[in-house]
């Protein structure tokens, strides 16, 4: 494990220089990954690890629209692609990714075939951090580790293909056989993360929980579409608005803070822009630091956990899900993106 210093603050991490794919195979040789879920993660990992050369199959349900994409991706019903029960008794390293309300579910059916010596695998540590609620309790004489690749499945796979990595975090909570943190390495790296860093199923969850709804997701919204109004209800036009919010943001200087830092996106822009934006990050960190404190309170008492188990249980939450990001898709701002991406030269 390498210590690397993270802005003064030193850290273990695996990198694919001290661990390479090669060991990673040495040590999966005798393993049959079985993936379970075929959603986001399932594809992205699945597909990775079989680019990598590692045994794997899937378990998913049959009759299901994702069974059809597991089929269509290569994965042989009979061969590589079988029923979630009979997946988990082929696999000694069950890779347990359904979506966290699911996993509740089909844990009893899981369990059953989580015989000594086996591993159960989490990209989330929900299940077992939320235990209470999830009734998630493994044997002790399975290895339970996870590997939480930091971002969407879809970019996990896509980054894999254009040659770079996601980063994940990597975690055990039970090593029965010895094996557990070589098992949880070299998953890492043959799901094709980037790097690999140190955590535990508790510190997972809750940074994953309050980043979502966060920055990477719910506060993003949130702020996109405040400015968006105050412009447009100042008599802007929706490309102005648009354009200023967000296609600036995501085309332009994203990219350059992305590359090379923040300081370095500012240096990228006028004196004037400097100025404003050095003046106006106090204000804007004091108005969101309490919601974001709010927010973590809520993650860690364990109400946000079960507001996801109970709203995505239920028979018709895909339905009403598919609503609100209907809702989303066709609100003025998105719209307005719609037009905004089909005018940029590349999409011509
Ligand atoms: N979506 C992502 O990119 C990320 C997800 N994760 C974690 O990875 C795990 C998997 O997440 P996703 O890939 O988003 O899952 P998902 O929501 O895409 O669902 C995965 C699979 O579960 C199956 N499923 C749902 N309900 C079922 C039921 N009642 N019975 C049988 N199968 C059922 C679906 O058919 C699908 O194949 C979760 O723990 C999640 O928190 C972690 C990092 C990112
Ligand atoms: C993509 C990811 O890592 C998230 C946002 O935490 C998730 O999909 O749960
Ligand atoms: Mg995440
Ligand atoms: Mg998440």
């Amino acid at each position: 494990m390498a210590k690397m210093n993270f802005g003064g603050v030193e850290e273990n991490v695996v990198t694919r220089e001290e661990f390479p794919l090669e060991k990673a195979r040495e040590v999966l040789k005798d393993e049959t990954i079985a993936v379970i879920g075929y959603g986001v993660q399932g594809p992205g990992q699945s597909l990775n690890l079989r680019d990598n050369g590692f045994n794997v199959i899937i378990g998913q349900r049959k009759e299901s629209k994702t069974w059809d994409k597991a089929v269509a991706d290569g994965w042989v019903p009979g061969e590589t692609l079988f029923e979630i029960e009979e997946a988990c008794e082929r696999g000694t390293i069950i890779q347990y990714l359904l979506s966290d309300a699911a996993q509740i579910t089909l844990w009893d059916t899981v369990k059953k075939h989580l015989t000594p010596g086996k591993a159960l695998y989490f990209s989330h540590g929900f299940g077992i951090t939320y235990k209470d609620r999830t009734g998630i309790v493994p044997p002790a004489d399975v290895d339970v580790i996870l590997v939480a690749p930091k971002g969407s499945g879809t970019s996990l796979r896509k980054m894999f293909l254009e040659g770079r990595g996601l980063n994940s975090s990597y975690a055990v909570y039970q090593d029965a056989t010895g094996k557990a943190h070589d098992r949880a390495v070299a998953l890492g790296i043959g799901v094709g993360s980037g790097y690999l860093f140190e955590t535990d199923f508790k510190r997972e969850v809750y940074s994953d929980l309050t980043g979502e709804r966060g920055t990477l997701m719910g506060a993003i919204q949130g702020l996109l579409l405040a400015q968006y109004e105050v412009l447009r209800e100042n008599g802007h036009t929706p490309s102005e608005a648009f354009n200023e919010t967000v296609e600036e943001l995501t085309q332009s200087l994203m990219p350059l803070f992305a590359e090379k830092g923040m300081d370095w996106m500012y240096a990228n822009c006028s004196t004037t822009a400097q100025r404003g934006a050095l003046d106006w990050m106090g204000p804007f960190h004091d108005a969101t630091k309490p919601v974001f404190e709010k927010l973590y309170k809520e993650v860690a008492c364990g109400n946000e956990a079960q507001r996801s188990i109970d709203s995505n249980s239920q028979a018709d939450y895909r339905e009403k899900l598919e609503e609100e990001l209907k809702a989303l898709r066709e609100s003025e701002m998105w719209q307005t993106g719609a037009v905004v991406r089909k005018l940029r030269p590349e999409n011509n």
